[in-house]
């Protein structure tokens, strides 16, 4: 297996090996601690206008479970909040564990959560999002903690899907999807200079993620485990515990919206 992944041989350990960016000065994820964040009460408020036409669909990277959204016009947009400018809404997708006692990437006083959402948007100053996303004000991506409590009707939208989707590579149409619906009541966020958090690790994300979680159930957690890392006819891998662990803050400071 020469490509990178999420096993002992492929897995975060060793992306250094073929991403020497994975020890870079601004890493991604990491321990937010809300009693060092400083507030910053002219940080704006977060503007996310979605528009369910640009969902395209849903894809099994290998990596995570995608949804992808046509972002050649500024109709799904991310304005305000810590950014300048208008950045387009490219794709969300999750990283979750192989129990409910972790699977989020961003940890809070060292809290896991089962799974995390990422809205991944890029900075329309860049003619395309693969320029976009070698500069350093090129990506914002909003990450949102998912927790256990009800089932969530929304969320299901999207696992109802998943069969569809099992193995890498395969893809299915997932249109009239508008992902605002998987947002909390609350956007009030804790934000900071980071990186992807999967290889290629580039360092151009302005980090967004949300203080309120939205809920999961157990049985929705299942779903989200039945999906496989493998393509068709190979061993079968669950797609498990697909998260990078937390990255030194190497004097980052990560800012709060809210007291
Ligand atoms: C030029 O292409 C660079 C890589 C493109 N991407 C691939 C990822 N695995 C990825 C992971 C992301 S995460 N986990 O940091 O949100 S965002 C993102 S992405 O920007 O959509
Ligand atoms: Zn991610």
């Amino acid at each position: 297996s020469q490509g990178w992944g999420y096993a002992p041989e492929n897995g975060p350990d060793k992306w250094a090996e073929k991403f020497s960016i994975a020890d870079g000065p601004r890493q991604s994820p990491i321990d937010i601690c809300p009693g060092a964040a400083q507030y910053e009460p002219d940080l704006q408020p977060l503007i996310l206008k979605y528009d369910p036409g640009t969902s395209s669909s849903i894809i099994n990277s290998g990596y995570s479970i995608q949804v992808d959204f046509a972002d050649d016009t500024d109709s799904s947009t991310l304005t305000g909040g810590p950014i300048s400018g208008t950045y387009r809404l490219r794709q969300f997708h999750f990283h979750w564990g192989a129990s409910d006692d972790r699977g989020s990437e961003h940890t809070v006083d060292g809290t896991k959560f089962p799974a995390e959402l990422h809205l991944v948007h890029w900075n329309t100053k860049y003619p395309r999002f693969a320029e976009a996303a070698a500069q350093p004000d090129g990506l914002a991506v909003v990450g949102v903690f998912l927790q256990i409590s009800d089932a969530n009707p929304h969320l299901q939208t999207v696992l109802d899907v998943l069969d569809a989707v099992k193995t890498k590579g395969k893809q299915t149409t997932f249109t009239d999807f508008d992902p605002s619906i998987l947002l909390p009541g609350s956007l009030d966020y804790w934000t900071y200079d980071g990186s992807l958090t999967t290889p290629p690790l580039l360092e151009s994300v302005t980090w967004i993620v949300l203080k309120e979680p939205i809920s999961v159930s157990s049985d929705q957690m299942e779903t989200f485990r039945g999906l496989l890392f493998t393509s068709e006819g190979e061993e079968p891998c669950c797609m498990v515990d697909n998260y990078r662990p937390q990255q030194a803050l190497k004097g980052r400071t990560v800012r709060a919206s809210f007291e």
